[in-house]
């Protein structure tokens, strides 16, 4: 959308890189957030556009929002916190209609879906698809 492709976000991509994947599908722009120390060792001479930054201040502008294997590390809090970061942020408003989709990949072991449904609903969406996969894991999409 801000380049006129559609866009995807990895927020804490780490090192797993898993964005690099996505870059066999060229109308998708990627980009990649995570901290300075990480993003310096990112590989470079890709299309993804690597951006070193904390999540609880800002995150890149996309259509859809990666957030993988992450919300172990975080209480219920710091969940909230990190997914309010997008529907809350003033700069980002117009761009709320965008935001029709956010992909999570959790470790379902953590949180079961009943503890899920109270931090989704909390943060102010409006309704969520679970998708079992990978055994333990999950693909969680959330709407506003
Ligand atoms: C387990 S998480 C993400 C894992 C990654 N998405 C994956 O699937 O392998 C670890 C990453 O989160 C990053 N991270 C932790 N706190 C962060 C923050 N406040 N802002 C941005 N990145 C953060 C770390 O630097 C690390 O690369």
């Amino acid at each position: 959308a801000t380049s006129g492709k559609s866009s995807l976000a990895d927020i804490v991509g780490g090192p797993s890189e898993v964005v690099l994947t996505i870059l066999d599908f060229p109308e998708v722009k990627c980009r990649v957030l995570d901290l300075g120390h990480v993003i310096a060792k990112a590989s470079i001479g890709t299309d993804v556009e690597y951006i070193s930054g904390d999540m609880f201040d800002s995150v890149p502008l996309a259509n859809v929002v990666l957030l993988k294997w992450m919300f172990h590390d975080w209480g219920d809090d710091g969940c909230v916190k990190i997914l309010k970061n997008w529907p809350s942020d003033p700069k980002h408003k117009e761009l709320h209609a965008l935001y029709d989709l956010f992909i999570m990949l959790i470790n379902g072991t953590d949180r079961d879906e009943q503890q899920w449904k109270k931090v989704i609903f909390e943060v102010g969406f409006s309704d969520y698809k679970i998708m079992l996969v990978l055994g333990f894991r999950s693909i969680f999409e959330v709407y506003p």
